[in-house]
């Protein structure tokens, strides 16, 4: 069954705690949280503390999605305030296996990002340590952009890789995915869908999200 994550970046601000809630009804797998710092990506989010106060508003899993530089020094405060996956950029990593390994230590999930211009190829190294690959179909940094086609290749070649290695990671994608793009990364063999737009700018959150679940 494919897992649908909502990105709250595309959620009401003024009501999170209501918007988070709202998409846990519809029947969401993960809650997605887009931190940027303004350095790695050109747009400014939120930080652990927005996360620490949605911990106690959902049951869901906060699948924390690292835009920053220097993401080692912020792990562990994403940790305490109630992260269940984090995710770090392989080009935000100096020492990437090292990282992965320290956000293991948290007691958290590891996933590692790629940017459209990295290869399935330069996470081989690290893929046996993480819980998630996930792959971006976007130029990270805004909600609302187009789906970049060309990156659904690399979904197939990151799945040919787990598979052949016996490993059951998740493959999680995410920017520009709705409705038909949704059914192109299942194709492909991803596990995970995050959906901002595509969910969060529709009236009908539970017909949007079991649109993109293509069930
Ligand atoms: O990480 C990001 C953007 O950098 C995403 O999680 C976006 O929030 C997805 O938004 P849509 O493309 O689905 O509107
Ligand atoms: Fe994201």
């Amino acid at each position: 069954m494919i897992k649908v994550a909502p990105s709250i970046l595309s959620a009401n601000f003024a009501h999170l705690a209501d918007d988070v809630k709202a998409v846990e009804k519809a029947g969401a797998d993960y809650i997605h949280v887009d931190v940027m710092d303004g350095h790695f990506v050109p747009n400014i989010t939120f930080g652990a503390l927005a996360v620490k106060a949605i911990r106690p508003v959902t049951d869901l899993p906060l699948d924390v999605h690292l835009m920053i530089e220097n993401p080692d020094q912020y792990i562990g405060e994403f940790a305490k305030a109630g992260a269940d996956i984090i995710s770090v950029h392989a080009e935000a990593c100096t020492h990437l296996h090292r990282t992965i390994g320290y956000i293991k230590e948290q007691g958290v999930k590891a996933g590692v990002v790629l940017n459209p211009a990295t290869s399935a190829e330069s996470i081989r190294h690290v893929i046996e340590n993480v819980d998630l690959v996930l792959v971006m179909t976007v130029n990270p940094g805004f909600g609302g952009q187009a789906f970049i086609h060309g990156m659904l290749q690399k979904i197939r070649e990151i799945r040919q890789m787990a598979d052949e290695m016996g490993l059951s990671i998740e493959i999680e994608v995410d920017g520009g995915v709705n409705a038909e793009t949704a059914a192109l990364c299942r194709e492909a063999g991803a596990d995970v869908l995050v959906a901002g737009s595509a969910i969060y700018g529709k009236k009908d959150l539970k017909d949007a999200i079991t649109s993109i679940r293509g069930v």
